[in-house]
């Protein structure tokens, strides 16, 4: 199994009027290809910066961030978040009203030429087990259906790391549960790398084959 993300002695802040506020320090992490991790903890103990930095979103105060080969962060590189080849499914990443499922679905291939771009719209379509929804409208479609199609616009695009930031929040309780297991299904699938950033326990433990438990900006168990 070939390591796809290897977070290495990570530390991330923000500049406040006293200076840097140290938020994660001397995190690291490895996560084999195809695989699911998810970091765990309470709120406020730094996941979603954690998410951001890997995206390309805030910079890396020390350490560095890995992608395959390929270097993503590190104090004096950065790698632009559309270069990283990291796909995102967050919770206020809602789906284009005015656009259909699959036009959705299609958004991040806008380069591709017309042909190849709908045949991967249908086969992600089919992926999340919405092949016959591509016409409809965000609002003709279930809070589940909505986040299917979110994951198969997310994974669209082919990412070599798609992260995942509590991306079932916003649904009751039963389609939760539904989704949870859902969504690692199709993940498995496709043989996708990801990292789940949640506080939900019962979530972690169904979706994801590592986890990690973060505690002060770094990882205690892995
Ligand atoms: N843009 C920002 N500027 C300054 N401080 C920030 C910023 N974003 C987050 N923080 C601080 O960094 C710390 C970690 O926040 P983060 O959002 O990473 O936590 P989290 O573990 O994802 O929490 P939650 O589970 O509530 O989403 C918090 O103390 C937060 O106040």
């Amino acid at each position: 199994m070939t390591v796809a993300l290897h977070i290495h002695d990570l530390q991330l802040g923000y500049d406040g009027p006293r200076g840097l506020h140290t938020v994660v320090d001397g995190f690291s992490l490895a996560l084999d290809a195809g695989r699911i991790g998810c970091l765990l903890g309470p709120s406020g103990c730094g996941k979603t910066t954690v998410l951001r930095a890997i995206a390309g979103f805030e910079p890396a105060r020390a350490g560095r961030i890995e992608l395959g080969d390929v270097l993503l962060s590190t104090p004096g590189t950065h790698l632009p978040p559309e270069h990283r080849r990291v796909g995102m499914m967050f919770q206020e990443y809602a789906l284009f009203p005015h656009l259909t499922a699959a036009q959705n679905v299609g958004f991040g291939l806008r380069r591709q030429a017309a042909v190849a771009r709908a045949a991967r719209v249908a086969e992600m379509l089919a992926l999340v087990g919405l092949a016959e929804a591509g016409a409809r409208f965000p609002h003709e479609l279930s809070g589940g259906q909505q986040q299917r199609i979110a994951l198969a616009r997310a994974l669209a695009p082919a990412p070599a790391l798609l992260l995942l930031d509590e991306p079932f929040s916003n649904l009751d309780g039963a389609t939760r549960e539904r989704l949870t297991v859902e969504v690692r299904d199709i993940l498995h699938q496709a043989g996708q790398t990801a990292v789940l950033v949640t506080h939900n326990e019962r979530e972690a433990q169904v979706m994801a084959d590592r986890i990690g438990t973060m505690h002060n900006g770094r990882l205690t168990r892995w």
